[in-house]
């Protein structure tokens, strides 16, 4: 893409932006070591003293170290920008915002309203900016600095006198080799993404963009962002991060801290219900059921069965007497119980009680007992009665999430029932053994069941907690204005928001109660979630403040999102807006005309694209006849390259049943994915084989082919798929 602004590269003049810089490194330092020296002198008091004070200062050690690490995060190239204005202010833009002793400003913190027009002033819309440098930095050495001159006559007016010249600070980044975790591009935002870093937080912001476009790091900003503009009210709920899988969170991982930033929880989909482990991977035909939004009522009808009539009424003896449990009187008290509005579990204990009382009234009647002291000792001998025991949990059984499903799941007669909408070949296809392990698509399944079962007797109780009436009239309004969708109840969202007072941090507290209820949340690989996996996650985020970033031609799940609309207006109603990001920072030029050929003969929903970088010899195809000797040279050989040289990451995007061959024949240090576990990542030679094999679900093919940001090789023994069109090497 053509450079629009005009960047300049001056190398003279480094030794003033060198003082400038050295001045903020050592105001740094000397904040490092106030906070330092406050903890220390904090632990020298040592355990003594009242719990309260003892729990003030654990609150306090806590606050210096994370101060320590915010300011260590913040040492690699702390400041990477200036600003200077028509009125002839200048400022410095950094990764935080830093002032002297007197409270006189140094550096503007890259989100502060001032900053703004570093990453949004044009040549054509300048704004008040006049000059825009980007100051380039290798430890706390300056090497360069370029400039943006955005209002050539005023910078003459000023006095300044620099030469225009070359690239930037965005291609120097973007030809950077990879090292296989995510960078921050804080120095090298562009006004596109920039737009979708500050948008208001209210409401979902769905963020559509082609592979490359820096969706992820985007919403890493946003997040980076909102936490600064919102600290109070988003430190206390956190923000949650999701992410594909684990390999992409580690990823990704590095980003949030190096912004300073640690208040967001990142996890899977399947991190978010404690206590679960995924280890299957579920068919596609059923995965496809499970995510659809009618599941809730499969899951509401499996929890109602566990509520039971008994086909007749029932008697039983108790100390030489009858009483009757009877089917129209456990038909009433069920009604009563589920009319509380209580869980299944914890409604459970209304139900027991009601029929005790029923019972006790039986044989009060029986034996004509007037007192109230003899009526509590029947009341007590009914419900210590071990038959009546079983008879009332028969009639209303407390039960795991995880237990239903495996029941739901292995017992035809309880799946005709419950799932009685499905066709008899849909309800065949999700039959398994009861001791099969859960899978992805069950997590929002079990997620569904807790949210009804509740926690079983004796289990955390969520009642002990209370909310107030402002509480639960807040949590009323929170719904009133958001809707409910039928997700949660006023209670049981105020139960939420009030939280727990322990002193953990709001990521711990969160990450180990399913119920937690956070500020925002930022979903990644958004495409690729099933309604019911939506359903779990806006229960997370009753406020409905949400980025969700995503490209639904790379959609490569079967229950996954075609068409934003379809997927967001039931969740979002018109609370949602859909931003595009158009420009690909990734792959170089040749590598988005090939892949994007490829997907518009496939049909798929791509995003127009254009590349930021035209590298030469950036994609080639390599004809096989043994499609693995053919790419594990085609990798040794570049990886050899990268050893010689200056080192760069090498991945071979295969077919499942060509892994095994492949990983005994790679070198170690060239990794190795399917085309669905490469998604969100990132290599300098991507080897793409068997492409005809992966493009039976085209849009995997379409992951894979846009992962290299150096060049795309393409090993095959049958012919290329329709559309994708490249120079055989
Ligand atoms: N403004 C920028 N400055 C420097 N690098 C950038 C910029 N925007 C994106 N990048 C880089 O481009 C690469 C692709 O970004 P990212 O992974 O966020 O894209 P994506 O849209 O999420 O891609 P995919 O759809 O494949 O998941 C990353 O290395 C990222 O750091």
């Amino acid at each position: 893409m053509a450079n629009e602004r005009g960047l300049t590269a001056e190398r003279s003049g480094l030794a003033p932006e060198q003082e400038v810089v050295d001045g903020l490194y050592s105001r740094l330092d000397e904040l490092r070591d106030e906070a330092d020296d406050r903890l220390a002198a904090i632990r020298k008091e040592g355990p003594s003293g009242s719990p309260q004070n003892r729990s003030e200062r654990d609150a306090f050690a806590t606050l210096y170290e994370d101060r320590i690490s915010q300011l260590d995060a913040v040492e690699d190239r702390l400041c990477f920008g200036r600003l200077d204005l028509r009125d002839g202010e200048r400022f410095y833009v950094g990764r935080i915002g830093l002032s002297d002793a007197e409270h006189v400003p140094l550096l503007t913190d890259w989100r502060a309203p001032a900053a703004r027009a570093f990453y949004s002033a044009t040549a054509a819309n300048p704004g008040e900016v006049v000059n825009r440098r980007h100051l380039t930095t290798l430890g706390r050495r300056v090497t360069a600095v370029e400039d943006d001159v955005l209002d050539v006559d005023a910078l003459r007016e000023m006095g300044a006198d620099t030469a225009l010249a070359g690239e930037g600070a965005l291609l120097a980044a973007l030809g950077a080799r990879r090292t296989g975790r995510m960078g921050d591009i804080v120095a090298t935002i562009q006004a596109e993404q920039d737009a979708v870093i500050r948008a208001p937080m209210a409401g979902a912001l769905v963020v559509q963009g082609g592979p490359g476009s820096g969706k992820t790091a985007v919403a890493l900003h946003r997040a980076a962002f909102l936490l600064y503009h919102h600290r109070e009210q988003l430190e206390s709920r956190g923000v949650l991060l999701i992410g594909p899988s684990k390999t992409f969170l580690r990823y990704i991982d590095h980003v949030l801290p190096s912004l300073g930033e640690t208040g967001a929880v990142s996890t899977t989909l399947a991190g978010l219900v404690p206590g679960i482990t995924v280890t299957a991977v579920e068919p596609d035909a059923s995965a496809e059921i499970k995510g659809r939004t009618l599941m809730t009522d499969v899951v509401k009808a499996a929890v109602r069965e566990r509520q039971r009539v008994p086909r007749a009424d029932k008697q039983i003896r108790i100390d030489g007497r009858t009483v009757v449990i009877k089917r129209s009187d456990v038909k009433d008290a069920q009604g009563r119980a589920r009319r509380d509005g209580r869980p299944h579990n914890e409604a459970r204990a209304l139900f027991a009680k009601d029929m005790i009382g029923r019972l006790t009234k039986q044989l009060v009647e029986q034996l004509e007992v007037y007192s109230d002291e003899d009526r509590i000792e029947l009341e007590r001998d009914v419900r210590d009665d071990r038959n009546i025991r079983i008879a009332i949990n028969l009639c209303w059984l407390p039960i795991t999430p995880e237990q239903l499903l495996r029941d739901l799941f292995s017992k035809p007669h309880l799946l005709d029932h419950a799932a009685r909408m499905l066709p008899q070949d849909e309800r065949d296809l999700l039959l398994r053994p009861s001791a099969a392990p859960f899978t992805e698509a069950d997590v929002p399944l079990l997620d569904e069941a807790a949210e009804l079962l509740g926690d079983l007797p004796g289990g955390r109780n969520r009642r002990s907690d209370e909310p107030s009436a402002e509480e639960l009239q807040y949590a009323k309004d929170v719904l009133e204005t958001f809707g409910d969708g039928g997700m949660v109840t006023a209670e049981a969202l105020a139960a939420r928001m009030k939280g727990g007072t322990a002193r953990l941090s709001v990521a711990e507290r969160a990450r180990g109660d399913r119920t937690w209820t956070y500020g925002h949340v930022v979903v990644d690989e958004a495409q690729e979630l099933s309604p019911m996996a939506w359903r779990m996650l806006v229960r997370r985020c009753p406020t409905r403040s949400f980025t969700i970033v995503g490209d639904v031609a790379q959609t490569t799940s079967v229950a996954g999102t075609h068409w934003w609309p379809e997927t967001m207006d039931p969740l979002f109603q018109a609370g949602w807006e859909l931003r595009e990001l158009t420009i690909s920072y990734r792959i170089p030029a040749a590598v988005a005309d090939a892949a994007q050929a490829f997907a518009k003969a496939a049909r798929l929903p791509v995003s127009e694209l254009r590349a930021a970088r035209e590298l030469d010899d950036a994609a080639a195809a390599v004809r096989a006849d043994d499609a693995v000797a053919t790419a594990v040279r085609v990798a040794a050989s570049h990886e050899r390259a990268f050893a010689e040289g200056d080192g760069g990451l090498v991945a071979v995007i295969a077919p499942p049943r060509l892994h095994g061959a492949l990983r005994s024949a790679l070198p170690a240090t060239v990794e190795l994915y399917t085309a669905r576990e490469s998604k969100g990542l990132e290599f300098d030679v991507a080897v793409v084989v068997e492409p005809a094999e992966i493009a039976e679900r085209p849009g995997d093919l379409y992951v894979a082919l846009t992962r290299p940001t150096r060049r795309l090789e393409v090993v095959h023994t049958s012919p290329l798929p329709d559309g994708l069109v490249l120079q055989e090497a």
